[in-house]
């Protein structure tokens, strides 16, 4: 008698850990990368959860690259939120930061707290990021510690000023431009910030600016020195067909894969090729003799017409062979 028996262990496949700031701050400590991708809506939430990033941004390019608006300061609150909250629900293991909207800090404490709070409470983001260093968004990145939404703050190249800056232009690229990127990371740090997006700054500044803070650096285009990257979704899958920064790498040509798609369904339509048998449903057996029966004479030639006129069209259409209309049908 045979002994040999096998055990086969199966064990669930467990879901990673939710990342928290905890976990963030250990791979900062270990120098692990930390990787960030951005997301808009359900599916792309899912698609960063499933391959695990570390952090799942709800940028403000939502604006563009997501609602076709002319820049990121056309975002309003509400919209970042509707946003937030669909990618909440396709986040599992990412730590979850939304992007405050331009105009939603630039007033006053409260009503940015207040704002922040929504961001939390509607959206189910575990942190906002707010761009600059003005007195005021210090004050507000020190009222959000303080209420225990941990602010990210984001230096170098801010989108949301893209009037005041004259363009998208690379910061810090003079001694005399870098010094106050390098104080404004650390006046952030001081008021409470638990991470720094540093955005278009040399790579140089960047491993600088990360070897003089405490807190984790994440880059665009700030060189690989950095505590990890972020980049945007459409940039990455290449369905942005905008115009594509220096910093952009394409990990994916999704866009000329879904042009594919929506061209061979055109196609399948117009030449009647789709949908085919397997992709429809039949009558039981004898039913629609007993229909054509019920119909009458009258109902019956009319159906008769109908469906030979059918059966020539498609015997001449090139996807006639998969037809669900066969002679049985008119006999
Ligand atoms: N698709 C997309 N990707 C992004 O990274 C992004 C957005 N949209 N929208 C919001 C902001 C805007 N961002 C931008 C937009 C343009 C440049 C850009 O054109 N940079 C120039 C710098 C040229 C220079 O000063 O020398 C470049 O060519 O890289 C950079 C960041 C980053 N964000
Ligand atoms: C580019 C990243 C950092 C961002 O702020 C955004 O997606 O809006």
């Amino acid at each position: 008698m045979s002994s040999n028996i096998v055990y086969i262990v199966v064990r669930p496949t467990a879901a990673p850990p939710k990342t928290t700031l905890h976990t963030l701050y250990q791979l900062h400590a270990s120098r692990t990368p930390i990787t960030v991708l951005t997301a808009y809506d359900y599916p792309t939430a899912r698609a960063c959860s499933a391959h695990p990033v570390d952090i799942t941004l709800v940028g403000d390019s939502l604006a563009q690259v997501a609602l076709g608006l002319p820049s990121t300061t056309h975002l309003t609150l509400d919209a970042l939120i509707h946003h937030t909250a669909a990618v909440a629900r396709g986040t599992t293991s990412p730590f979850l930061i939304a992007d405050m909207p331009f105009g939603s800090y630039h007033t006053d404490v409260p009503s940015a707290l207040a704002n922040a709070v929504r961001i939390v409470r509607e959206g189910s983001a575990d942190a906002v990021k707010l761009e600059g260093s003005s007195p005021l968004v210090r004050s507000v990145v020190r009222a959000l510690a303080d209420a225990g939404i941990p602010p990210v703050a984001h230096l170098g190249l801010l989108p949301q000023r893209v009037a005041a800056m004259g363009g998208y232009r690379v910061q810090g690229r003079t001694a005399a431009d870098a010094r106050p990127i390098i104080r404004d990371a650390r006046l952030l740090q001081a008021a409470g910030a638990v991470a720094l997006v540093l955005e278009a700054v040399p790579a140089a500044l960047a491993a600088y600016i990360t070897a003089s803070l405490r807190i984790p650096t994440i880059g665009i285009g700030a060189g690989p020195h950095t505590s990890g990257q972020v980049l945007v979704w459409d940039d990455v899958m290449a369905t942005w067909e905008g115009h594509k920064a220096k910093f952009v790498r394409r990990f994916a040509d999704v866009g000329a894969e879904v042009g594919r798609g929506v061209a061979g369904y055109v196609d399948a339509v117009r030449r009647r090729e789709f949908p085919g048998e397997k992709e429809g449903y039949a009558m039981r057996p004898g039913e629609w003799e007993k229909l054509m029966q019920m119909e009458g004479s009258e109902g019956q030639s009319a159906a008769y017409k109908y469906l030979r006129d059918r059966l020539i069209q498609l015997r001449n259409s090139p996807g006639g062979g998969s037809s669900q209309i066969t002679r049985r049908h008119i006999t």
